[in-house]
């Protein structure tokens, strides 16, 4: 189902939340498995003599946008869209705001801004664009809009807006996650505590690739003075921040900077007819042995656990085991897949155990070797057998395990 939601965020300035709920959306970015939904929130700030739209909403939506919209304020009124980046969940209904704005609003945005929105929907769309800069100050309706541009979070084009007087960061796609809320705002714990884990995993599945620029990007806000004083956080997807907005890019910083949840290994693997599965068990039973708490997912013919899921719990886990098969010669196809993205999207210093079963030549156990060295990640060991885990193999599996949960410790 997709809803509209439209609520007044505060008086002094005069802003509104336009938030569309998409819980019709399957693969976000045609890849990312969220059955949680997402939501696309777009801001309108009625100044003295301006008004001021900030990003809109993707085009599929541009109508349901658009009524919104249209009971906030008269479209031809809008004198300011800022553009904080234009991928098109974005900036998809923005031909249609500015058709029906009559093309009177200056555009602000970075200069790839610009260049990326040509490019999407053509040269009219641009005519009356503003490059800002860096750290440059607008005024606009009385007050100080200032623009720091942060990028790949999550593109080249991305910036913030903090609005001066008022201390609001309008942060676009920082500080965003995924899920559909049931309040706008971080007013209830019950509802931050059930978001903050689709925060993680839209963090890592959306701005992984990047994950070096959270922490960089945050540190530079940081200095800057303005998130500590904040009144609000106003992301592009999901809460807004008012009760506690100092918390949402902190915990981004933890995701951006891996920090492990104590206790937490990820235990991922696939296995055709359960051969690997016994060696996991043997190597779950002794995670928890050593007081470990093993979080489990395995591909088999009647589970196949979505690959964004396994990205999320990455950033917080003390250890990685990687359990595969070899299939015709390689990494059985599902591990590699997920281990694909892992090494792109999750790329942390954490310690690797790989545990490996074949049938008549062993190979994926070194490929996955190969793949963890060239990546951020610590190969500790690799066990790797045919067949049947003997007893000699049960041994050496456990060895790997302590080996693994004494490199943590
Ligand atoms: C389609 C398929 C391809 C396989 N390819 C290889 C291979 O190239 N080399 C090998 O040693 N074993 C190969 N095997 C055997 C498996 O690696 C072996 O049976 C392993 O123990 C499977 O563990 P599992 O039942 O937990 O998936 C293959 C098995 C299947 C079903």
């Amino acid at each position: 189902m997709v809803e509209v939601r439209v609520e007044q965020l505060c008086t002094d300035p005069e802003l509104y939340i336009i938030r569309i709920d998409d819980g019709k959306i399957r693969y976000f970015e045609a890849t990312w498995d969220i059955p949680e939904g997402i939501t696309y929130n777009s801001y309108l700030m009625k100044l003295k003599d301006a008004v001021v739209l900030f990003d809109t909403s993707k085009a599929e939506y541009a109508d349901l946008f658009m009524d919104a919209l249209k009971k906030l304020v008269d479209p031809k009124e809008i004198t300011h869209i800022i553009v904080h980046h234009t991928e098109p969940d974005h900036s998809g209904a923005l031909p249609k705001v500015l058709e029906e704005n009559g093309y009177r609003a200056q555009l602000i945005g970075t200069t790839f801004a610009r260049n990326l929105l040509q490019g999407f929907y053509g040269d009219k769309v641009v005519e009356n664009f503003k490059v800002a800069k860096d750290g440059e100050e607008m005024d606009i309706g009385g007050k100080t809009f200032r623009f720091i541009a942060v990028p790949w979070l999550h593109w080249p084009d991305t910036m913030i807006t903090y609005v001066v007087e008022d201390r609001l960061i309008f942060s676009c796609d920082a500080g965003g996650g995924y899920g559909i809320p049931e309040t706008i705002d971080d007013s209830d714990e019950k509802v931050v505590e059930e978001y903050l884990p689709h925060v993680t995993k839209y963090i890592v599945t959306v701005i992984g690739h990047y994950h070096k620029y959270i922490v960089q990007n945050i540190k530079k806000l940081k200095e800057l003075g303005i998130v500590e004083s904040a009144r609000m956080i106003l992301p592009g997807h999901g809460l807004v921040w008012r009760k506690n907005p100092v918390r949402i890019f902190e915990h981004y910083e933890r995701v951006g900077a891996g920090v492990p949840t104590k206790d937490k290994v990820l235990v991922i693997y696939d296995s055709m007819y359960g051969f690997v599965e016994r060696r996991m068990n043997i190597v779950i039973d002794e995670l928890k042995k050593l007081g470990k708490n093993p979080i489990v997912y395995r591909f088999t013919d009647k589970e196949v656990p979505a690959v964004s899921d396994i990205l999320g719990e990455v950033p917080d886990s003390e250890a990685l085991i990687i359990g595969a098969s070899t299939y015709e010669a390689d990494i059985h196809p599902r591990i590699r897949y997920a281990l694909f993205e892992i090494l792109d999207k999750a790329n942390y210093e954490k310690p690797v155990l790989v545990v490996g079963a074949f049938g008549w030549g062993g190979v994926a156990g070194k490929k996955i070797e190969t793949l963890i060295s060239r990546s951020k990640f610590d190969l500790v060991d690799t066990v790797e057998s045919r067949g049947m885990p003997t007893q000699e193999d049960e041994e050496r599996l456990r060895e790997g395990v302590r080996k693994l949960v004494s490199w943590i410790s």
